[in-house]
């Protein structure tokens, strides 16, 4: 499988050149590496194994690396000369970065770095493409000169001859095995023991090391996590485009399967006429549209603020880490559990290979892990909540994102309850705040009784989740609202696709009232009446979406190939398609299986005889 996956990504990279030269030449744009990952991995059902070349190894020579750096190595690894891969995580630490065991100690006397992973622990473990196809990696270590630690450092450090492909000396690397999912990846292992890079290949853009040994500190240490901050951008894009992969095959099957008559005596009608139907596959269609969206402005705000950091000027990091991170979770998680509830809304066939949402699930599931594991992202982005609250009691303005956080400070209570987009939009907010408000109060009161930060952070983790999860909903709600209400394309929609957009936009706002009702009736009060009426409205809206649902999924223009699946297929022959996927399944090519004679007739006749036995 792994061969089979270099094979066809090799072929697509390939083809990814050329298109970049035909429509970005030369360009810098993340776009093209990003749909070219996309559209490598689309055709690749078992993942792209130049994924982390792609998205993570080129862009931190480009980012990390000075420009005699990127010369020497980067235009080789751009150029597909060489593969790399990012070689952070470690089989003990993933996480926890200061926990890292991987060292590299200076040595003046040659101007080298000396890396050495020194227990099992310490060993490499996850790095895509690391087990048989990159020659090269970012290799993530702590630094120590004269024995004294200085945090984290990267280094370009070759793993494999570039003729033979043989492990260097002193180069431990292998897969560290089948997964859930993603098994063309060869994710890999890597040990290095004593073994010596020069000065030079320490990546030294924002921080060095002089050939006497003298330490200069980066100006912002976070930089060096940028490159796991485009990836996470990348992510909710990818995510976004999963789940709108398993949306369009749902809704299509649900249009070509026929089930239970809704009145008796009646046709059974295809099953997205059941409303219970309705629920299951039309609002994560709109999901798809809102993270697709969400992803958008966030790409943009990354490109703005990588030439900012280019410029040296890092003021914009902090609003991007916390955006990067909590559209990184939200998107993963909603995916894929957005995934799972489409599959089981095909029935059995839903459960079936040749149906491909189980792949496509365990494509999307691992970004809940990778690039920041999704609960350590929330209380990343609760700590950052922290920080702006005592900002608003400052009476400090805040990073535009969470603006809506100063204004529902200074409301004493929630206005009278109105029920529209900009109600519902309002009453997410408002319990962001008062959820970022309670989180503060226990939060700080450990911190005023002496705890540490971190400990302070980990006893108040649950409150701290909520509020970064309500952030989240926050956010791309009224990213949403925006773009479908105030965009300055609005007047160039016709009138009937501006309808349908406001359909999606209010199916996404009253969903997720009701996801978070109970968050809402903490700190708002709202009738039984109002509520009721809400429900009227979201099965209104099911009905009012239900003849949209197949456009706007063919709007997403996945062609069959993509989407590899029997039930999502463009011409709708799904009982045929099923047949044949099944007729190809090996069992199929006898028609008396071997088993058979080796094993089940041996096995029935046995119980025949031992029946016949214990009848004498
Ligand atoms: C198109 C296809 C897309 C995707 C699929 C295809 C390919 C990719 C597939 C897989 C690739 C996967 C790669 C990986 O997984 S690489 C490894 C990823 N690992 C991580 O993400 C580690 C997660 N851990 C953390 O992030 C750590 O907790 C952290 C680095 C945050 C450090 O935590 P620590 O406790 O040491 O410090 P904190 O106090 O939490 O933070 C200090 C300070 O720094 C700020 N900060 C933290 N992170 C960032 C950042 N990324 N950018 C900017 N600023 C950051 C934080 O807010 C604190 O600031 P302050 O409070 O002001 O001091
Ligand atoms: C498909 C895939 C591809 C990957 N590709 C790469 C790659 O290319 N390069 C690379 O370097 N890495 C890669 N990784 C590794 C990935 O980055 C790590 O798995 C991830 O960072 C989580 O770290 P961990 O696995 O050590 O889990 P841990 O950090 O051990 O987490 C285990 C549990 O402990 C919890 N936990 C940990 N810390 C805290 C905390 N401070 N507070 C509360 N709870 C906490 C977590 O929430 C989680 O529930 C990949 C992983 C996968 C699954």
């Amino acid at each position: 499988m792994a061969s089979m996956s270099v094979k066809h990504a090799i072929a697509a990279a390939k083809k990814l050149r050329s298109l970049q030269e035909r429509f970005n030449p030369g360009g810098s744009d993340i776009y093209p590496a990003l749909m070219g990952d996309e559209a490598i991995t689309a055709l690749i059902p078992s993942g792209n194994p130049l994924s982390v070349h792609i998205l993570m190894f080129t862009r931190a020579l480009r980012e990390q690396g000075t420009d005699e750096q990127y010369e020497k190595f980067g235009r080789r690894a751009d150029n597909n000369e060489i593969i790399g891969t990012f070689a952070q995580t470690e089989l003990g630490h993933g996480t926890y970065l200061r926990g890292l065991e991987a060292r590299a100690d200076y040595d003046r006397g040659t101007e080298e770095f000396v890396l050495n992973t020194p227990k099992l622990s310490s060993y490499k473990w996850w790095p895509g493409g690391l087990g048989q196809t990159c020659n090269y990696c970012i290799f993530v270590a702590q630094l120590y000169i004269d024995n004294e630690a200085k945090g984290m450092a990267m280094f370009v450090v070759q793993i494999r001859d570039e003729e033979t492909h043989m492990p260097l000396p002193g180069v431990h690397v292998g897969e560290i095995g089948k997964k859930m999912g993603l098994n063309g990846v060869n994710n890999g292992f890597l040990g290095l023991k004593d073994y010596r890079v020069p000065r030079l290949n320490m990546l030294m853009r924002h921080q060095q090391v002089l050939p006497d040994g003298r330490f200069v500190k980066s100006p912002v240490s976070q930089v060096s996590y940028f490159p796991m901050v485009f990836v996470r951008c990348m992510v909710a894009r990818q995510n976004s485009n999963y789940l709108a992969q398993a949306a369009t095959i749902a809704t299509r099957y649900s249009v070509i399967r026929r089930q239970s008559p809704i009145e008796e005596g009646q046709p059974e009608p295809k099953i997205l006429e059941h409303l219970t139907q309705q629920m299951k596959v039309i609002p994560e269609i709109v999901t798809a549209v809102v993270y697709r969206l969400a992803a958008a402005n966030l790409q943009n705000m990354y490109n703005e603020t990588a030439e900012a950091v280019y410029r040296k000027d890092f003021s914009r990091l902090p609003e991007l880490h916390a955006l990067a991170c909590i559209l990184k979770v939200a998107t993963s998680y909603d995916s894929t559990y957005g995934i799972e509830r489409l599959r089981q809304a095909c029935g059995g066939h839903g459960y079936l290979t040749a149906g491909n949402l189980g792949n496509i699930f365990a494509m999307a599931a691992p970004a809940c892990t990778y690039e920041g594991e999704n609960s350590v992202l929330y209380l990343q982005v609760g700590k950052i909540l922290m920080k702006n609250w005592s900002q608003v009691l400052a009476g400090r303005e805040l990073m535009p994102s969470m603006a809506y956080i100063s204004e529902c400070s200074k409301m004493t209570s929630f206005p009278q309850w109105t029920g529209s987009w900009e109600c519902l939009l309002k009453a997410i907010q408002y319990a962001c705040v008062g959820s970022i408000r309670l989180a503060f109060q226990s939060y700080n009161a450990r911190v005023q009784s002496a705890q540490s930060q971190t400990a302070a952070v980990n006893y108040s983790g649950l409150e701290l989740t909520k509020a970064a999860e309500l952030h989240g909903r926050s956010y791309v709600a009224g990213n949403f609202y925006q773009q479908i209400v105030n965009s300055p394309n609005k007047h160039q929609r016709s009138p009937q696709f501006q309808k349908v957009l406001e359909n999606m936009l209010e199916l996404h706002l009253i969903q997720i009232f009701f996801r978070h009702l109970g968050d809402i009736l903490r700190f708002i009060r709202i009738t039984e009446d109002e509520i009721s009426a809400l429900q009227r409205r979201l099965e209104e809206v099911l009905k009012e979406l239900r003849p949209d649902a197949v456009a706007i999924t063919d709007a997403f223009d996945f062609n069959d190939k993509i989407l590899s699946s029997a039930l999502g297929c463009y011409d709708g022959n799904v009982y045929e398609r099923l047949f044949e996927a099944a007729l190809k399944h090996p069992l199929n090519r006898k028609s008396v299986p071997d088993f058979f004679e080796a094993h089940l007739k041996p096995f029935m006749k046995e119980n025949a005889d031992n029946a016949k036995k214990s009848k004498l």
